[in-house]
């Protein structure tokens, strides 16, 4: 398998770092626009191979697309992160004009590459992605479920003095501070409700904190995170690249499920070497459905702006 990152900065870097230590790929690019940057990166990770012990061959390029050619999967972090005090939109303007090309430029040394889109507004960048490439929807994967529910399960290990690999808990909608719904009355201890355990106080708590997780991250380091977003897209990689249909929740195009069509937005998918094969469409109750159609109402101005005259 050939596997491309794109953006060579401080997510892409701890994605590839984790896809080429956990062997995801015999090949793995690198690809930066900054001059050498994505070279020194590509061989900073090899030099941990005789350390480490993995066989992934990782290089680099500044912007070569020939390079990236013929890729199974490609993974987009190319754009600005945001400074603390900023909200992930804010970045749309910037971000759109860079994921619509880089997304172009993929496509044509790698027509049949699965494309994981990390660059924020994730949800809108995703949208972008699948509107401006065409591309069947399977092909398109917008990676911000599989970190949402990664700090979820964090905020209630703390809360429950539990292992979070014992946890079970899914964070769906938007990619935003406002916009992600953390499903607490469906998360649990092996198999035990985590309601039994926790006061409904402690719930607010951990749903709040869970949803301002990536802004916390921003304030404490002056930029926003890396360490769980390199995890988590090298985690949505690892499923599309040894077909493990594995459950997932990510960003994809939705027609009809959960009551939204015309937005790419964070559901429950079965992910495996197809890209997304299936959307769990589960019953949600009326509260959690609520809030699943406001955050669309949300998502969807900000791809509106992708439109507008004064946009991008
Ligand atoms: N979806 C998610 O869960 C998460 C999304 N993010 C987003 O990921 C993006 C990257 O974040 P960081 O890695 O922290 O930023 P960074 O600034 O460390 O790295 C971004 C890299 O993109 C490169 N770049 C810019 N334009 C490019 C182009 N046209 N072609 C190739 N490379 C280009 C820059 O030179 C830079 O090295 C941001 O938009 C951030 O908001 C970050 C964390 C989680
Ligand atoms: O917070 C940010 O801007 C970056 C991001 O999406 C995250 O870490 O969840």
């Amino acid at each position: 398998m050939k596997v491309t990152v794109v953006g060579a900065g401080a997510v892409g870097a701890t994605c590839a770092d984790n896809i080429a230590r956990r062997e995801l790929a015999e090949e793995l690019v690198l690809l930066d626009i900054k001059e050498g940057f994505a070279e020194g990166k590509a061989q900073d990770i090899m030099q941990t191979a005789a350390l480490l012990g993995f066989d992934t061959k990782v290089s680099g390029s500044t912007a070569d697309y020939a390079k990236t050619a013929n890729s199974d999967v490609v993974v987009i972090t190319s754009g600005l992160p945001r400074k603390p005090g900023m909200t992930r939109e804010e970045l749309i303007g910037t971000n759109a004009r860079i994921v619509e090309d880089v997304t172009k430029n993929i496509l044509q040394h790698s027509p049949n590459a699965i494309i994981v889109v990390i660059s924020n507004p994730m949800d809108t960048m995703t949208y972008l992605a699948l509107k401006s490439t065409g591309l069947p929807k399977n092909r398109i994967i917008g990676m911000g479920g599989a970190l949402d529910s990664a700090r979820f399960k964090y905020q209630l290990s703390q809360h429950l003095g539990a292992s979070p690999s014992d946890l079970n808990a899914v964070v769906i909608g938007g990619h935003g501070d406002t916009t992600m719904i953390p499903l607490i009355k469906h998360a649990t201890w092996n198999s035990v409700p985590v309601t039994h355990f926790l006061s409904e106080e402690q719930q607010k708590q951990i749903v709040a904190d869970t949803m301002v997780g990536g802004a916390t991250l921003t304030k404490l380091l002056g930029t926003s995170a890396w360490y769980a977003p390199g995890a988590a897209g090298a985690a949505v990689v690892e499923a599309i690249v040894r077909d493990q249909k594995k459950l997932i929740t990510s960003c994809v195009y939705l027609e009809g499920e959960y009551g939204q069509s015309d937005i790419c937005l964070g559901v429950p998918v079965v992910i495996g070497r197809n890209g997304w094969e299936k959307i769990v469409d589960f019953k949600l109750d009326a509260e959690d459905q609520a809030a699943f159609a406001k955050s669309a109402d949300a998502v969807r101005s900000m791809n509106d702006v992708l439109n507008a005259p004064a946009g991008v």
